[in-house]
């Protein structure tokens, strides 16, 4: 470990305010560990440092990161720092890749960018620097991308000779005079929102040459000032599908750069012109408190990705990141709420905080991309682990995981029907959004966006089964709609059925249908997954289970119990269950008890 580096990060992280707290612990490994840190191949020097959006409050300490001398990547961007820009960071020779911007930061810019000598990107938009533009960074000959908007920056734009430049951003200051005509290249939207002099005319865009990156594809980007983000997360390859999440931005030409992967572009969405909007933070990766996750939007969209599906709201990534971290980014479609009602309800949904909740740990809003941030499960949904293919080793759920998916289910909904002062809803309850949390019980997922999508769009084939007859007519959810669902995923889960599924022939059987058809005819045990037989003593829990999965799919939706209802009665079977270990190996299925139907169930008003 490179023990002067850890020291260094330990004081920053000491001297600094940060509500999240990282698992930098002084006697784990800072290089293969820490969160945020890379070191370099001999694990001696650490040569990035990534902290964005995790609340970081406080000015920077001094004498702690600016020890980091062979530091390359600094990205300490979307967090709440204060106070000057930090003059020791001119001890940073190294650096590559400065990321600073959505802070608080004030004062002027360093006077004398020639310390830097191998900077290419610098990102110090969004924060409250004043003074002038030094003409010291005419001396970064590799610099690519430069973006100093929506800060008070004032004076003349300094005539800034850096042919490696590709994109340029100084919108939103107090500059005055004209564009210099080293900066005449580019387009007017690097400019709006100043007092720079209107009458130039800017000529062509001249061809640039970048040292390092494609010239023609650059080339084609042209900047105005109706500036656009456009994310770009997909594709597919060959095979096990891969994908590469990619971002753009661009103005104006929407697909100028598509299929670009970016790592050094801007990421969040510039504003049009108009100082009015100049203090917009839009465009960020918002996290959620308690998160300990750390990465930022470019992150994100750097990491390879593969489909894990494509459901009813948009496509579902699972993202692996550079360090080693799997997220799932849901990749929102035809989401039409403002940026606020988004916000409100992230902000609902990502501090519901339950254990049988999957926590939502970051979103993404822009006018073009909604993003939501998930953990990864690893095991897969409860539709995967009940109708995945069994591989090699893998057995059909036993009887108890499927009781602590139920009671786990049954819980986080009601949860969710908790808030909103008692209203919320969650609208797409199915075994595709309930995972397994850390001690086996069923986690719901997806909360919210029924809500973001309402009226609900209509549902993707294998989300069909589980609505509420109500909901084909009224498009509305409702809490006993959820009831109605949850009911259709304990008949999956005793049945080991899909909710609609095709028999051997055209025909398509409707769960809860052929569930209620089977009992009117008192051939209850043959409702049951056979799977289950080779558990004894089981009969009585999953005849309970049927009920109280029976009463909850009831037509009328005022003759559902409600969640805390069910709860109780989910839990009961739980407190009833015997001892159930599963058979040895070797015992058949089909020389297993066959459960007898105990008690009655099932009633005329049930079936439809
Ligand atoms: N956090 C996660 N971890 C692992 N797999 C996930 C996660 N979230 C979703 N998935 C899986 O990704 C796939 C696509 O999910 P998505 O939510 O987009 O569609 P869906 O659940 O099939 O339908 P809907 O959009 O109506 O909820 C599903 O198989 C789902 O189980």
């Amino acid at each position: 470990d490179p023990v002067g580096d850890k020291q260094a990060l330990l004081e920053f992280l000491d001297n600094i305010h940060h509500p999240h707290s990282l698992n930098w612990h002084e006697n784990s490994s800072v290089c293969s560990l820490w969160t945020g840190v890379t070191c370099n191949k001999d694990n001696s020097r650490v040569i990035a440092l990534r902290l964005p959006g995790i609340g970081l409050r406080g000015s920077v300490p001094p004498n702690t990161i600016s020890r980091l001398s062979a530091l390359q990547n600094l990205s300490l961007r979307s967090n709440s720092i204060s106070g000057s820009f930090p003059s020791d960071f001119s001890k940073l020779q190294n650096l590559s890749t400065l990321y600073l911007q959505f802070n608080n930061f004030s004062g002027p810019l360093p006077s004398d960018f020639s310390v830097w000598k191998s900077l290419t990107v610098t990102d110090l938009s969004n924060n409250y620097f004043n003074g002038n533009i030094p003409s010291s960074l005419s001396t970064l000959t590799r610099l690519t991308f430069l973006n100093l908007a929506n800060n008070s920056l004032s004076g003349d734009i300094p005539d800034l000779n850096i042919p490696s430049l590709q994109q340029l951003n100084l919108s939103n200051n107090n500059l005055t005079g004209s564009v210099p005509p080293s900066l005449q290249r580019f387009p007017s939207g690097a400019f709006v929102g100043n007092h720079v002099s209107s009458e130039i005319a800017l000529p062509p865009a001249p061809p640039i040459q970048p040292p390092n990156e494609q010239p023609t594809r650059r080339k084609s980007t042209k900047l105005s000032e109706h500036a656009l983000l456009a994310l770009i997360i997909g594709g597919c390859a060959l095979g096990f599908v891969v994908v590469a999440l990619l971002i753009f931005y661009c103005y104006s030409d929407k697909g100028g750069e598509e299929g670009l992967p970016v790592k050094s572009q801007k990421k969040e969405k510039s504003l049009k012109a108009g100082a009015s909007e100049s203090q917009d933070k839009n465009g960020s990766l918002v996290f959620f408190e308690g998160c300990n996750l750390v990465f930022d939007l470019e992150d994100l969209l750097r990491a390879s990705a593969e489909v894990l599906g494509k459901g009813t709201f948009g496509i579902t990534y699972k993202a692996a990141l550079e360090d080693a971290t799997t997220v799932v980014v849901k990749r929102l479609k035809e989401v039409n709420v403002g940026k606020r009602e988004f916000e409100q309800q992230m902000e609902v949904v990502g501090n519901l905080k339950h254990e049988n909740v999957t926590a939502l740990r970051a979103y993404y809003y822009s006018k073009d991309e909604k993003l939501m941030v998930y953990d990864y499960y690893g095991q897969g949904s409860v539709s995967a682990m009940l109708h995945g293919r069994r591989g090699e080793g893998k057995t059909s759920l036993d009887w108890k995981t499927r009781v602590r998916i139920a009671i786990g289910a049954a819980r986080g909904i009601a949860h969710v029907h908790t808030q909103n002062g008692g209203k919320f809803v969650h609208g797409d309850i199915k075994a595709s959004n309930i995972f397994l949390n850390p001690q086996g019980y069923g986690c719901v997922s997806d909360i919210g966006m029924a809500t973001l999508m309402s009226p609900m769009p209509p549902p993707v084939m294998r989300a069909a089964g589980y609505r509420a007859p109500e909901v084909t007519d009224s498009r509305k959810a409702t809490q006993a709609c959820d009831v109605y669902s949850f009911g259709v995923l304990l008949l999956e889960l005793l049945t080991g059925k899909s909710p609609i599924h095709a028999t051997g022939g055209d025909e398509v059987i409707h769960l809860v249908r052929w569930v209620n058809s089977v009992v009117r005819e008192e051939w209850t045990a043959e409702v049951f997954d056979v799977a289950l037989l080779r558990y004894p003593n089981i009969e009585e829990e999953m005849v309970e289970m049927l009920q109280i999965g029976m009463a909850c799919v009831v037509r009328m939706p005022e003759q559902r119990p409600k969640m805390p209802e069910v709860v109780k009665m989910v839990e009961e079977i739980q407190r009833g269950s015997t001892e159930n270990q599963p058979p040895p190996a070797n015992k058949s299925e089909t020389s297993s008890p066959t459960p007898q139907p105990t008690t009655e169930i099932g009633s005329s008003s049930a079936a439809h």
